[in-house]
Parts: C-alpha cells; structure tokens; sequence
C-alpha cells in the first residue's frame, strides 16, 4: 500500500480457474494511491488472467477483488468510471472511425472524456488519423488509440497489459512522462510486462507470479540499491590468469590481462583493497551492474517450486 495507506487494488486469495486449468491460484496484493506497479512473469504465469478480474471482466472462482473499495463484478457500473483499461490483444469495431471509437469507449466507461483530444496530440494521432477507419490502422495506431481510451476519462486505476508493444520509440518516451503523471496526480497504474527496462524505468514496485502463484513483491529502488557493482581490472604485468587469495570467492573471470568480478555493494572498498594487494594494477573501473540480472534473479526465484505462495525473495515478499 502507498503511504498515505489508501489501497486502491486489493486482492485476497485471488483464485481464478478454467475449468481443470488454473489461471491465478490464491493471490494476496495490495496497490496503493499514486504506485505504478508492474505485474511480470512467464508466459501463461496469470499476468491476463489477474488484470481481467481486477477490471470485472472475469468472475474470480474463489477470494476477493476490491477495487477502490468495491468489486469489480457486482459493482461494475459504479467502479467502471473509475478504471481504465488497456487490453494485452485490443479488438476494435474496423468500420468506426478511430473517434468513433474513443466515444463509444468513453459511453461504455459511463464518464467524460476531458483528456481525449490532448491524449490524441501528444500521441501523435492527428485529426486525419481519428477521421479514419480504425481497420485502415497501423498496428502503432491502435495501440496509441488504446492508451487514449485508457486514460482520456482520468480513471483512479488504469490497468494496462503490454502497453508499450508496437510503439516507436519516440511515443514510448511520451508514454512514460504520462505514467509519470499519473502517480504525481496520485492515480494508480498496474502495467503488465515483458519489457524488463521499461518495468524498471516506470515501476516503483514489482510482483512476479509464475504457476498462477505469487513468488516474489520488491521494489525496484530496493532491488536498485541491492545490485552488484562490476569490478574491472586491467593488469600492468600481461596476460596471465593467476590466483587472488580472499579475491577469489567474488568468482574472478579472466580475459588475457583483464579480469572482472561482481562484487555486493557492501564489498567493495575491501575488494578494490585486495585487488590491489594481490595485483599489479594498471586499470580499475568500478560500476553497477545491469538491473536486468536482479530482475532476472526474480524470475529465477519462482522456478523452484515454492514452499507457500509467499517463498520467495527479501523482506517484502508476500504470503
Ligand atoms: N480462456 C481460457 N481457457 C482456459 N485456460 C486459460 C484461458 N485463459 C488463460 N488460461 C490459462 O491460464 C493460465 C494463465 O494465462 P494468462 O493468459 O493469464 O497468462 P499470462 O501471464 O498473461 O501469459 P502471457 O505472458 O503468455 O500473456 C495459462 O495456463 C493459460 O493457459
């Protein structure tokens, strides 16, 4: 939950099956006001089948979803207003033109519409563009007509499912200064995604699921400042991979008369310290690590069967 402690998702024992098949299998969450939250995992660990429920598109089997404080399902038409909606594989009407389209979107939301026509502007769908059928749309073009109707009625909650894919460049960097927005006005977005650098630019926490299960909750500064520094050593002496003590259980890998070494952020003053005790040193760069490797250590974590829907990783994993 945010710090102000306002849960604007709230899911408990989320259990929701196909018949034999589970889709998601007792998830416990809590989203606060103003958190962009990403939602990863595997391909079919229940990312959709979790974001269909949160919106009242699917009736979960089992557990709850409070949304604001309602549910989604038997309060739909009172919650509807307040949440938007990106869908992972968008279904438009291809003879409405794409204005067409974003009304009738904004009727079923059953609110105003006050950001359509900057939404239009600032992702690059000109007048011309929204005059036109929608089945003449580029894929580009849907998937910004898609963020429009998700946002232009200022939903508490938007809810978004690859919302990046088949966007240039230029518009993902649009995309981002609008969640930016989004949590500074205190709205809330759960995004679903593949796309681990744009997860780690845009998300201030992240849960992964695999199975349908929750394996791991962790914030992405946490996960930040927990990441290895690489250590870069070229030697004044050549070529010649040779024996470094203490320096060893850091696991240096040579290269000629390089060597590199991940080393924990608590490390490596004592490491640097070492190194140069037991090396001739002609070079030494010290810098972080990617971030991908602890999102990947995440994804990595759910791979063994967990204990409990809670096993997992850090201090903020849930149970
Ligand atoms: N309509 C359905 N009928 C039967 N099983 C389904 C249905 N929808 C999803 N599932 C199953 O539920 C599980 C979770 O699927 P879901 O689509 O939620 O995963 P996902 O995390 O969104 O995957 P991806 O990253 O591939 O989009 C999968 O095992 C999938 O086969």
């Amino acid at each position: 939950m945010s710090a102000e402690g306002t849960a604007v998702i709230e899911l408990r024992s989320l259990t929701k099956r196909y018949g034999r098949s589970v889709g998601v299998d007792g998830l416990d969450l809590d989203i606060g006001a103003g958190e962009v939250f990403g939602l990863l995992g595997p391909n079919g660990a229940g990312k959709t089948t979790t974001l269909r429920c949160l919106v009242g598109l699917l009736k979960p089997s089992a557990g709850a979803v409070r949304i604001l404080g309602l549910d989604p399902v038997a309060d739909h038409r009172r919650v509807s207003p307040s949440i938007g909606y990106l869908p992972g594989e968008l279904r438009l009407y291809p003879e409405l033109t794409g204005r067409q389209t974003l009304d009738l979107l904004a009727n079923l939301q059953g609110a105003p519409a006050p950001r359509q026509a900057e939404l239009c502007t600032r992702l690059g769908l000109s007048r011309a563009d929204l005059d036109k059928t929608v089945g003449a749309y580029s894929r580009g073009m849907k998937q910004k007509l898609g963020l429009v109707q998700a946002l232009q009625h200022r939903p508490a909650l938007t809810v978004l499912d690859e919302p990046t894919e088949g966007l240039d460049p230029l518009v993902q960097e649009v995309f981002f200064e609008l969640l930016a927005e989004e949590t500074a006005a205190g709205r809330t977005v759960l995004l679903s995604s593949h796309v681990l650098p744009e997860v780690q630019r845009a998300c201030g926490r992240v849960a992964i699921i695999r199975g349908g299960r929750l394996v791991a909750v962790q914030s992405v500064a946490a996960l930040r400042r927990a990441r290895a520094r690489r250590i870069r050593l070229v030697l004044a002496d050549g070529p010649g991979a040779r024996p470094l003590g203490a320096a060893e259980r850091w696991s240096p890998r040579w290269d000629g008369s390089r060597v590199e070494l991940l080393v924990p952020p608590d490390d490596v003053v004592a490491a640097v310290r070492e190194l140069l005790a037991a090396l001739p040193v002609d070079d030494l760069t010290v810098e972080e690590a990617g971030l991908d490797e602890a999102f990947l250590d995440l994804y990595r974590t759910g791979e063994e069967p967990p204990a409990g829907p809670g096993s997992g990783v850090g201090p903020e994993v849930r149970s």
